[in-house]
């Protein structure tokens, strides 16, 4: 079963920062997913960005395997590869996917991988110039998801977390026709993202979809409508944890719509050796820590080689 939902959409440049922050908090607490508008990047920059992505998965595989996901988490990832629900009953999830992780700031550093500059000549620029802008749009999030916390602004910004970010963007393209054998499987199965918050953008297919009640037993998936040039962010595990479920990890997913669509996913994730644990503004007494301090990296390896485990 499945209903439409309106999610909150927040102003990025909203020159009442108390106001966006409150409306923030409201988001999260109720949905754990916003559209956010008014970030400054502009239509053309996504245009170049999607236009770029589709030349690369239409390379013929043996290309993309020559670039195959490395150690670093850095990479090509085809079909099946990934099961983000472990329960799923299918080889893998139907999504393709390319990794780009930061340069430099975690262990798994400067290990970007590039398709030739012959076959694919604006490639790496479009890719490091949008991931530049997005983490920009990510800190500035971030600030205001401080405020939200009843912290100071400059709350992550000062314990170190994005200091050299462990922050990924991810392309990811899901197929249109199916084979019988994949009839009921997902282009991206049930998963809540691992990090602290997620910046999505689509071509506007439809398909993805949330479950905010994720422990009920019959589970209520929303569609999740597209919103032309906004983000569709959703909070992570790490930010869940840090606010004590103040604020939700949503269950989300990919359903296969018969269509091919393309989305960019850019995990705006902490610096590797940052502590996440519960915030004073998020405990009491009557509510004290419900998990112990993790480190970012940590956390972040454990899920990834996990949603990569085979079968
Ligand atoms: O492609 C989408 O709409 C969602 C992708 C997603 O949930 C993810 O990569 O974590
Ligand atoms: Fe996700």
């Amino acid at each position: 079963m499945s209903k439409n939902l309106d999610l909150p959409l927040i102003d990025l440049s909203s020159t009442d920062r108390a106001a966006a922050a409150r409306s923030i908090r409201q988001a999260c607490v109720e949905y754990g997913f916003f559209y956010l508008i008014n970030h400054g990047i502009e239509d053309g920059v996504f245009r170049k960005l999607f236009e770029e992505s589709k030349k690369f998965f239409s390379l013929p595989l043996d290309e993309k395997m020559k670039l195959e996901r490395n150690g670093a988490h850095r990479g090509y990832t085809p079909m099946y590869a990934e099961t983000l629900d472990p329960s799923s009953k299918f080889e893998g999830d139907l999504k393709e996917s390319f990794y780009i992780g930061p340069e430099e700031g975690s262990n798994l550093q400067n290990n970007n991988q590039w398709p030739s500059e012959e076959s694919l000549p604006f490639w790496r620029i479009t890719m490091e110039s949008y991931y530049e802008k997005v983490l920009t749009v990510g800190k500035r999030l971030i600030s205001l998801i401080a405020l939200a916390l009843n912290l100071d602004d400059q709350f992550f910004e000062k314990i170190g977390a994005f200091h050299s970010p462990m922050s990924f963007l991810r392309l990811i393209h899901y197929p249109g026709e199916l084979a019988a054998s994949d009839y009921g499987n997902f282009g991206a199965s049930a998963h809540s993202d691992y990090g602290m918050v997620t910046l999505l953008v689509t071509d506007g297919v439809p398909g993805l979809q949330i479950c905010r009640e994720k422990d009920k037993h019959s589970q209520l998936w929303e569609d999740v409508h597209h919103v032309d040039g906004a983000f569709i962010v959703n909070v992570g595990d790490l930010l869940e944890r840090w606010t004590n479920c103040l604020f939700r990890s949503t269950l989300h997913r990919v359903l296969a719509v018969g269509q091919e669509r393309y989305s960019v996913a850019f995990f705006c994730d902490p610096h590797y050796d940052c502590v996440v644990e519960c915030l004073e503004s998020c405990c009491g007494e009557t509510s004290p820590p419900r998990f112990p301090p993790i480190r970012c990296g940590d956390h972040l390896e454990e899920r990834i080689r996990t949603s990569y485990a085979s079968k």
